[in-house]
């Protein structure tokens, strides 16, 4: 990476989080800190920090400030835990960090190695999935599976930066992602930030796109894929993949194994509902008429049959093979 966008900074000398405060994107890039674990929660619960590997390593810092500042821990756990319901990541990163505790070790070490695994092993997702792009393919991409969403190059981004950094001229399309705008806000802007040539898009656009070819591959991240492959990611995927299937263009998905959930089975999964407030506003400004309410289901579940590969750090899995 020419210029290193890094969302999560643990402050040694201080014993803090810093986190860029995504609200802000793209318009300030600043920092938000988090001294104990209530102002993780916040963090997670309010989006300055979001995407599920993401919210996994800051929820890991959060149990490490409830130990280095002498707070309840189980508290600290179980209000963690609750902050958002659908990314298995941050299930993942607390039952990590309770081992880690029983057998006596450093939460903040643990943290520590969270993170830096999670760097590495979206490195390997972007090296493993760059050999599905072609020289010249435009990619259509959905919210921020970016470096914003992870420790470092992201997941969907990942594939799409290994591609540009091994000499491919893509170009992206991010879709705008109602009603929290990750695509137009935050994947327009860390692609920009490393001269990825990104053109955004409205959400109800990418049909008539691939109407006229102008798509070639779509890459998303996950939220939670599970052992038969049905996956989660922000709503709006569902309706991509089935756009793909009918105008028959590759859709993937790109994950680390910390996002697959071999335990739940479909029926278990709780999509999480955000405020209405999401919708009937664009930045504080209302937009539906007074007195209407709004649905906002934060996620979608895309079935195996309409995905053609899952990028994992391991390989490239292929659900209807
Ligand atoms: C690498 S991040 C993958 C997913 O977490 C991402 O696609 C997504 O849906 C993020 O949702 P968000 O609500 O912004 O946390």
């Amino acid at each position: 990476m020419n210029k290193d966008l890094r969302p999560i900074i643990w402050n040694d000398s201080e014993k803090k989080l810093v986190l860029i405060d995504q609200r802000k994107l793209p318009n300030e890039l600043v920092y938000f800190e988090c001294k104990n674990y209530k102002d993780v929660c916040f963090a997670i619960k309010d989006m300055v920090v979001r995407g599920a590997p993401a919210i996994g390593v800051a929820a890991a810092y959060g149990m490490a400030l409830a130990e280095l500042n002498g707070e309840d821990m189980e508290k600290a756990y179980l209000e963690l835990k609750k902050t958002r319901p659908t990314a298995v990541n941050l299930f993942w990163a607390l039952e990590k960090i309770i081992a880690a505790k029983n057998s006596g070790k450093s939460l903040l070490d643990e943290a520590k190695l969270i993170h830096e695994e999670d760097i590495e092993l979206c490195r390997k997702i972007g090296e493993i999935g760059e050999v599905l792009i072609d020289d010249f393919d435009t990619i259509l991409t959905h919210c921020n599976a970016g470096a914003l969403a992870t420790s470092a190059y992201g997941t969907a981004l990942s594939v799409i930066r290994f591609a540009h950094y091994n000499g491919k001229k893509i170009n992206v399309l991010s879709d705008e992602t109602r009603p929290r705008l990750q695509g137009a806000k935050l994947t327009c802007f860390e692609l920009n930030y490393e001269n990825i040539p990104v053109k955004a898009i409205c959400d109800n656009t990418a049909g008539f796109m691939m109407s006229k070819g102008l798509v070639d591959k779509i890459i998303v991240g996950a939220d939670r894929i599970l052992s038969d492959y049905h996956v989660f990611n922000k709503i709006g995927t569902y309706s991509l993949a089935i756009l793909a299937k009918y105008h028959n263009i590759p859709f993937y998905v790109a994950a680390p194994y910390s996002t697959f959930d071999f335990e739940s089975k479909l029926e278990d999964i709780v999509i999480e509902e955000r405020s209405e407030s999401e919708v009937t506003h664009i930045d504080n400004v209302r937009i539906v008429a007074e007195g209407v309410s709004a649905y906002n289901f934060a996620f979608d579940c895309t079935p195996p049959e309409l995905i053609t590969g899952i990028i994992t750090e391991k390989e490239i899995i292929y659900p209807n093979k």
